[in-house]
């Protein structure tokens, strides 16, 4: 384990199996359709990846990113979109791809916006919801795992930007983050 983490929260295995079981969910669920999978960047990279090859069907592939954290472990609760989708999404079955859903402000401000533009419908993918600290409900239509109160990371996510290449999912020992 690494020496900033406090306890491994979710091993490889067990994120593996999970995808594996939305995949197999949403595989069924999009039958005779396109997705146009959305990756909100950067965190949900990993997850990203790794559903979309668990996903039988025609899968588009677009990026966009948005940012309310920085260099924090507190949302500033103002989100910027600053790289937005390449596709137009009207007429497509959109799904949002996300590492997390923590106070759920990003996607409060996410789904509105796709849906306005057009799209036929938009769903939602997060490998992990954090319930405890939510302050706008999104309604998560694919969920990895419900995870407690505590500030993760590894498999995308981060703290400043590091971490993201850890296979597994830990808990950041508080000291990191409150020196
Ligand atoms: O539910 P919320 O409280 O809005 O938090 C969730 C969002 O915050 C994180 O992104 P971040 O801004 O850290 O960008 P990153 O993915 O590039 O790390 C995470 O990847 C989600 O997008
Ligand atoms: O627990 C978290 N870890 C990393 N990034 C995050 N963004 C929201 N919550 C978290
Ligand atoms: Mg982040």
């Amino acid at each position: 384990m690494h020496k900033d983490l406090k306890e491994v929260l979710l091993t490889e295995e067990q994120i593996r199996g999970r995808v594996c079981e939305l995949g197999k969910a949403i595989t069924k669920d999009y039958a005779g359709k396109t997705i146009l999978m959305c990756c909100i960047l950067k965190g949900a990279v990993t997850f990203y990846a790794d559903l979309a090859r668990t996903i039988r069907g025609p899968v588009l592939f677009d990026f966009m990113s948005c940012s309310s954290y920085g260099a924090s472990s507190t949302s500033s609760g103002q989100v910027h979109i600053r790289k937005d989708l390449d596709n137009d999404v009207r007429n497509k079955d959109v799904l949002i791809v996300e590492d997390i859903i923590d106070t759920g402000v990003t996607l409060s401000m996410l789904l509105p916006l796709l849906k306005e533009r057009g799209a036929r419908s938009v769903k939602l993918a997060t490998l992990l919801s954090k319930p405890a600290r939510r302050q706008v409900e999104v309604p998560v239509d694919y969920n990895g795992f419900e995870i407690p109160d505590a500030f993760v990371v590894g498999y995308g996510l981060d703290y400043a930007g590091q971490y993201r290449n850890l296979p597994y999912i830990g808990v950041l020992r508080e000291d990191v983050y409150e020196k």
